[in-house]
């Protein structure tokens, strides 16, 4: 059947069949999915489809196809705009601002998270966003996110069964000498892929408000090679998996080529200066390395030399924690028993986003692992994946999680999702170090002077650290270093609060776990080194 519709601001009509998403638009036109591309959820309009329905954002239409087209066009038939008029949280799909700007914008905020905060926690919360659209559909209710669940609802809180798969990902390839055979000029060459786990080339099509890196960017792991800053300058995108370097040939500076970067976002470093590398700037971050000047801590993470300015956008200049090492193997533990701010579940309660990119790397592990609205909406929550990434690691049973391996060979690891037993992460360890016990008892050393060091350190006090890494680096001299790194997700407290960071947390305390899983980790290095 067509439908047509005008807009309260009186632009161009739009027809719609009965197929069509009708979902409205800041500016008032309306769109159908088959039609156009761009399907436009509004926000602060009060026609006839729905006020505070969204906040501007838009997704690809064309290929927001099946179940979840037509549950959300059962949410925004104009029959049905009572539910929308009346429902009590935001729906939206699609792409806000870069994930930097959202972060600097949440670390300004992070003052006027208390206010917001309600007292549900969590997990109620995750749980309830898996059913936000019947939700969003019972017109009339005030309800909360969990309001449909019932007492022991597996459907909402299921998480897959642990099982170990094989190692799998691997770095395509380490510069090799016959890398150098096609340089021509003043060093120019392709260079090696990163190793892309399967979950790291995920397409991005609903991307959160809150967490969405622009255009295609996703994960980076393994083997890279970094566009060195001093490139001829042809601005090359930020998430082209291929780089070029451009750098005098010495065999000496070999190794500064081929680089390898086991977690985090594809696109995010370059190569610096001598001994530099270059990261993305968040203000965020920036922040943190200007305040850990002169704390306790400074001597374990890298030194930061401030910000450039490269092709005409900002980066970190950090000291490249590899530059030191021949062949090193490097492992990222992401520490603490949470993975996402305090902030972001406030959000994610106030206006759930959908993410397809999520629920497509959760299908990747686990079919089974969605619920099924989930299913239907072939989309989940943020919080929701990355609590489902929590329970599935061992984040939540040990307070780190193994993110990524690279080993002597060049090869690299990133398919840890599900190591989560004690025994699992012990024999990637051991794996790691070739089964060294020497180096085993170096790295314990380091921690546990990590481990004195963040207890003296006022930085540690009064930081929410979250997402932050301990980098393992040893090569087979038997030298080994450790290293914090990330701290694009640690934010101060409020003035005066401090954390302990070995209590469990609880939603309002922002308590991330990092102490406990810093223990957990020594202990397990301690029974490694006496095996
Ligand atoms: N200073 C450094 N020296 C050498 N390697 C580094 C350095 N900083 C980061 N890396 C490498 O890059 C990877 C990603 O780093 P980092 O976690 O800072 O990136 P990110 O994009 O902020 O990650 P996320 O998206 O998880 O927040 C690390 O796992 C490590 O392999
Ligand atoms: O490791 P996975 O399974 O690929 O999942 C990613 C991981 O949890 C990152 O820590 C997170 O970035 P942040 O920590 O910066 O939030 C990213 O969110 P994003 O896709 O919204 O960037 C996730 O996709």
């Amino acid at each position: 059947m067509q439908q047509s519709f005008e807009s309260a601001e009186g632009v161009p009509r739009a027809q719609l069949d009965s197929e069509s998403v009708v979902l409205g638009a800041t500016a008032g036109a309306f769109h159908g999915s088959e039609e156009h591309e761009r399907i436009r959820i509004f926000g602060d309009t009060t026609d006839e489809l729905g006020s505070e329905i969204g906040s501007g954002t838009e997704f690809d239409g064309s290929k927001a196809s099946g179940v979840s087209v037509v549950q959300l066009k059962s949410l925004f038939e104009p029959n049905k705009s009572e539910s929308c008029h009346r429902r009590s949280h935001q729906i939206s799909l699609g792409k806000q601002m870069p994930k930097e700007r959202r972060r600097a914008r949440d670390v300004g905020q992070s003052g006027l998270a208390k206010d917001r905060r309600s007292n549900r926690k969590s997990s109620e919360i995750c749980n309830g966003i898996a059913l936000m659209t019947d939700q969003v559909i019972s017109a009339g209710s005030e309800s909360t996110l969990n309001s449909k669940e019932e007492p022991g609802d597996t459907r909402l809180r299921r998480v897959p069964q642990v099982t170990i798969t094989p190692e799998g990902g691997g770095c395509p390839r380490e510069m090799q000498e016959e890398d150098w055979n096609d340089v021509t000029g003043p060093l120019r060459r392709k260079l090696s892929n990163s190793s892309l786990s399967s979950t790291g080339s995920s397409t991005v099509l609903e991307e959160s408000e809150d967490d969405v890196l622009s255009d295609n960017e996703n994960k980076s792991k393994g083997i890279i090679t970094l566009e060195h800053a001093e490139d001829t300058g042809t601005v090359r995108p930020w998430w082209k998996l291929k780089t070029f370097v451009n750098w005098p040939f010495v065999p000496s500076q070999r190794r500064r080529l081929s680089w390898v970067q086991l977690a985090g976002h594809k696109g995010s470093f370059k190569a610096g200066e001598e001994g530099t590398i270059l990261k993305k700037l968040s203000e965020n971050e920036k922040l943190c390395f200007e305040r850990l000047r002169g704390d306790a801590l400074q001597p374990f993470v890298p030194g930061y030399l401030g910000v450039v300015e490269r092709d005409g956008e900002r980066f970190l200049q950090l000291t490249d924690l590899l530059g030191s090492f021949d062949g090193p193997s490097v492992m990222d533990c992401k520490m603490g028993v949470r993975t996402y701010l305090e902030e972001e579940l406030v959000r994610a309660r106030e206006r759930p986003k959908l993410r397809k990119d999520m629920y497509d790397k959760m299908l990747e592990v686990d079919s089974q692992a969605p619920t099924p609205e989930e299913h239907q909406l072939r989309a989940v929550t943020k919080p929701r994946y990355m609590q489902w990434r929590e329970t599935l690691s061992s984040t939540h049973t040990l307070g780190f999680r193994i993110e990524g391996v690279k080993r002597p060979d060049g090869t690299c690891s990133t398919d840890f999702k599900k190591t989560r037993s004690k025994e699992e992460v012990i024999q990637v360890f051991t794996d790691f170090v070739a089964g060294n016990r020497n180096i085993i008892k170096i790295y314990l050393k380091k921690l546990e002077e990590i481990r004195k060091t963040l207890e003296a350190s006022e930085f540690f006090k009064k930081h929410e650290v979250i997402g932050s890494s301990l980098l393992f680096i040893h090569d087979q001299t038997e030298k080994a270093e450790m290293w914090l790194i990330d701290f694009g997700k640690t934010t101060a407290l409020p003035e005066g609060q401090t954390l302990n960071h070995l209590v469990p947390w609880q939603e309002g305390n922002r308590e991330d776990g990092y102490l406990w899983g810093l223990d957990n980790l020594l202990q397990l290095l301690s029974s490694l080194a006496k095996e």
